[in-house]
C-alpha cells in the first residue's frame, strides 16, 4: 500500500486530461485512486426458484490500492465478473446493497464512465478502422476538445508504443469473416481504448482469455507497468501463467459470491487457503500457485464445502484486520482531495465532449470509411438501382399516355415507386442490430449520447440516399415520361426513403435480435400497402379501419405523387370521375401531404431515440 502523508486517501495529484494548458502527461499512469467496498450484496430474481432472489455477491468487502494490481479469482460462476461490474457501475439490473467508495466518495455513474477504464472480456472494435484510427477515434471522443489534435496524436503514438502495437498500427482491425489483426493485438487495442483518457482505475475482465501464454505474459506485463505508474488495477483472471500471477499484488478469491480469501498474493494466500479448506489438496509438482488455489476452492465448491471456507475467512484474524483497515479508510476525510479529483468525482455530464463534437467525430471516422466500403454501399444502392431499372424499363414511356386503359398503370407505377423505399428499409436494420455490443460498450464508456449516435447514423444514410435518389429518380421520371415536376417527384421519393430508414432504425431498436426485426419490418410494411389508397380506396374502407390509413405514410407518399402527376391535367375516367377524384385525391394539396409525410420521419426518429435511450440491450 502506498502511504501518502498529505493525501491520506491515497490519491495522487495530476490531471487525467491534462486540461491545464494541455501539458499532456508523458505516461498513461498519471495517478491512482483507492477503491473500497464493504458488505456488498448483489441480488437478482432467481432463475431457479420463482419469487426468490439469488444473491450473487454476499457480504463482499475489500479494497484495491493505487499502484497495485489486484486479482479477482474463483471457480467459474463464483461472481468475479459480477463484482467487477458492481464496482465499475456497469450493472443495469439487480439490487446492489453496501458501500462502494472511490477515493473515499460514492462514485457517480458519470465519473465511472469518464474516469475509469473497463476492458470487456469480448473485444468490441470497429472492424473498418485501423488500430491507429480506432485509438484516434476514441481519443477524439474522450479527450477534451480544447486539446490540440497534435497532442491527441502524440498520446495515441505513445500508447501504440507502450502496447507494442506499432507493427500493426495501420492494419485494419477486421472481423470474424475478414480477418485483420490477431487476437492478442485486438486485446491490446481494447486495453488501449480504456487507457486513452489515462484513467485512474482500470478494470479488466479476463484480459488473458483466448491468448497464448507468451501473449498473456506480454499483455499483463504492460498492464503491470501501468500499476507501477500509479493506476489502480483490478482484473478477473481464470488460469494465469505462473509469471502472470506473480505480477499481482493482492488477491480476492470468491466462491458462490462469498469471499474465501482477501489479502496479499503469495505464500500466505496458499497457507490460508490450506488451513481454511476442509480437505486441502496436495501441492503437486508442476502446479502453479494460481492453479492450485483455484483447484482447491473449486473442489471444495463441488463437494459443497465452500461455505465452510467462507466461514473460516469470516472468522479469521485476516478478516478482522481487513475490516479494521476498511473502516479506517472509510473514516478518512475527503476534504483533502486535490481539486481536480474533487471535480472529477462531482462530474455530472456523461460525456467529455459535446454532442456536436461527437457527431463530427463519428462522421469523420465512420461515415467516411463506410462510404469507401463495398459491403456498406452495396445493399444501400444496389437494390434501388436494380428495382428502379426494372420499373423504368417495364413502364417505359407510359407516363404521358393519357388513355382510359393506362391510368391504372400510371397509378400502379407510382404506387410501386413508394413501396420500394418501404421494403428497402430492410437494408438498414443490420447496421443497428449488429452493432449493439459496440454501441453498448461505447455508451458505457461515455463516448457519446444516444442522440449523437442516432444522428450520425442518419447522416451516414441520408447523405448517401440523397445522392443516389437524385440519379435514380431522374432516369425513372424521364424514362417513364411522368408528368408534373421532377423535383417534387424526387423530393417525395427522398422523404419516403428517409422514412423507411428511420422506420428501420425504430424496428431495429425495439427488436431483441435480427430475426425479430426481419420478421417485424415486412409485416408492418405489408399492412401499409393495404391502407395506402391504391389497393383499396380510402372512402370504401370500413369505418373502423380508416384510422390506420391516417397513420400510413405510404398514403401521403402515393397521394402526393398522384397529385403531382395529374394536377392540372386530371382526365375524366371511370363513372364520370376524374382520376384523382376516383382515388379520393381531388382536393388534396400535395405540399400538405408532403408535410404529413415528413412528420412521420420526426415521429419514427423520436420513437427510435426513446427506445434506445431506455431499453437495456444487455442485462448484466
Ligand atoms: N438470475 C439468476 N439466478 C440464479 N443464479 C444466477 C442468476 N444470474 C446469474 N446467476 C449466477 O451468478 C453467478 C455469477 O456469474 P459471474 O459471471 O459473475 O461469474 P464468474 O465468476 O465471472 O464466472 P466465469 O469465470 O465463468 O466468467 C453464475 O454462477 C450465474 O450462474
Amino acid at each position: 500500500m502506498t502511504a501518502n502523508a498529505t493525501l491520506p486517501l491515497d490519491v495522487e495529484g495530476g490531471n487525467a486530461n491534462g486540461s491545464e494548458g494541455y501539458q499532456r502527461e508523458k505516461t498513461f499512469a498519471p495517478m491512482g485512486m483507492r477503491i473500497i467496498f464493504k458488505d456488498l450484496d448483489y441480488s437478482v430474481p432467481s432463475h431457479h426458484k420463482r419469487g426468490e432472489r439469488a444473491f450473487l455477491l454476499k457480504n463482499v468487502s475489500g479494497y484495491f490500492e493505487a499502484h497495485q494490481m489486484a486479482a479477482l479469482m474463483g471457480p467459474s460462476g463464483s461472481g468475479k465478473t459480477t463484482l467487477l461490474d458492481v464496482l465499475a457501475g456497469r450493472k443495469n439490473a439487480g439490487v446492489t446493497e453496501g458501500t462502494v467508495a472511490f477515493a473515499g466518495q460514492k462514485p457517480t455513474p458519470q465519473f465511472l464512465r469518464r474516469y475509469t477504464g473497463y476492458v470487456e472480456q469480448f473485444d468490441t472494435l470497429l472492424g473498418i478502422l485501423t488500430v491507429y484510427e480506432m485509438l484516434m477515434y476514441t481519443a477524439e471522443m474522450k479527450r477534451p476538445i480544447s486539446e490540440p489534435l497534435e497532442s491527441k496524436r502524440a498520446a495515441v503514438e505513445e500508447l501504440l508504443e507502450k502496447l507494442s502495437l506499432t507493427r500493426c498500427r495501420d492494419v485494419r482491425i477486421g472481423n470474424a469473416l475478414s480477418k485483420g489483426i490477431s487476437g492478442g493485438q485486438s486485446k491490446r487495442t481494447n486495453i488501449g481504448i480504456a487507457l486513452i483518457t489515462s484513467p485512474r482505475v482500470l478494470f479488466l475482465d479476463e484480459p488473458t482469455s483466448g491468448l497464448d501464454s507468451f501473449t498473456s505474459n506480454e499483455v499483463m506485463t504492460m498492464v503491470k507497468s501501468l500499476a507501477a505508474g500509479g493506476v489502480t488495477i483490478c482484473a478477473t483472471i481464470h488460469s494465469p501463467t505462473s509469471y502472470c500471477f506473480s505480477l499481482f499484488d493482492s488477491l480476492i478469491m470468491l466462491v458462490k459470491g462469498r469471499v474465501v480469501y482477501f489479502g496479499p498474493r503469495g505464500h500466505s494466500a496458499i497457507e490460508f487457503a490450506q488451513s481454511g479448506c476442509p480437505h486441502p489438496k496436495e501441492f503437486l509438482p508442476g502446479y502453479n500457485d494460481a492453479e492450485y488455489l483455484v483447484d482447491m476452492v473449486t473442489e471444495a465448491d463441488i463437494a459443497g464445502q465452500s461455505d465452510k471456507m467462507a466461514d473460516f475467512y469470516a472468522s479469521s484474524q485476516l478478516f478482522l484486520d481487513n475490516a479494521a483497515r476498511i473502516d479506517q479508510y472509510l473514516s478518512e476525510s475527503t476534504d483533502v482531495l486535490p481539486e481536480t479529483i474533487q471535480k472529477e468525482l462531482a462530474v455530472r455530464s456523461a460525456t467529455v465532449t459535446p454532442w456536436w463534437w461527437g457527431l463530427k467525430t463519428l462522421v469523420k471516422y465512420r461515415t467516411t470509411k463506410n462510404y469507401r466500403d463495398g459491403e456498406f454501399l452495396g445493399p444501400r444502392v444496389g437494390d434501388k438501382v436494380f428495382i428502379s431499372l426494372l420499373i423504368m424499363t417495364l413502364y417505359l414511356g407510359i407516363g404521358d399516355e393519357f388513355e382510359d386503359s393506362n391510368y391504372i398503370n400510371i397509378a400502379a407505377v407510382l404506387f410501386m415507386w413508394c413501396t420500394l423505399p418501404a421494403f428497402g428499409a430492410a437494408a438498414y436494420v443490420p447496421s443497428l442490430v449488429l452493432e449493439r455490443n459496440l454501441f453498448t460498450r461505447e455508451r458505457n464508456d461515455g463516448l457519446y449520447l444516444v442522440v449523437t449516435y442516432l444522428l450520425s447514423k442518419m447522416v451516414d444514410e441520408l447523405l448517401l440516399t440523397a445522392l443516389a435518389s437524385l440519379g435514380i429518380s431522374a432516369y425513372v421520371f424521364h424514362g417513364v415520361q411522368l408528368k408534373g415536376q421532377w423535383v417534387t417527384f424526387w423530393l417525395i421519393y427522398y422523404i419516403t426513403l428517409s422514412n423507411g430508414i428511420v422506420l428501420a432504425y425504430f424496428i431495429a431498436a425495439i427488436s431483441p435480435n435480427l430475426d425479430v426485426a426481419n420478421a417485424l419490418l415486412p409485416t408492418y410494411v405489408v399492412t401499409l400497402l393495404f391502407f395506402g389508397g391504391f389497393l383499396f380506396r380510402f372512402y370504401e374502407m370500413p369505418r373502423w379501419w380508416k384510422w390506420y390509413s391516417y397513420i400510413d405514410f405510404l398514403r401521403y407518399s402515393w397521394g402526393s405523387l398522384m397529385v403531382n402527376q395529374f394536377e392540372g391535367r386530371d382526365p375524366t375516367w371511370l363513372g364520370g370521375n376524374t382520376v384523382l377524384s376516383y382515388y379520393g385525391l381531388a382536393n388534396v394539396d400535395k405540399w400538405r401531404y408532403m408535410g404529413f409525410l415528413s412528420l412521420f420521419f420526426i415521429v419514427f426518429f423520436l420513437l427510435a431515440w426513446i427506445t434506445m435511450q431506455f431499453k437495456r440491450y444487455q442485462l448484466r
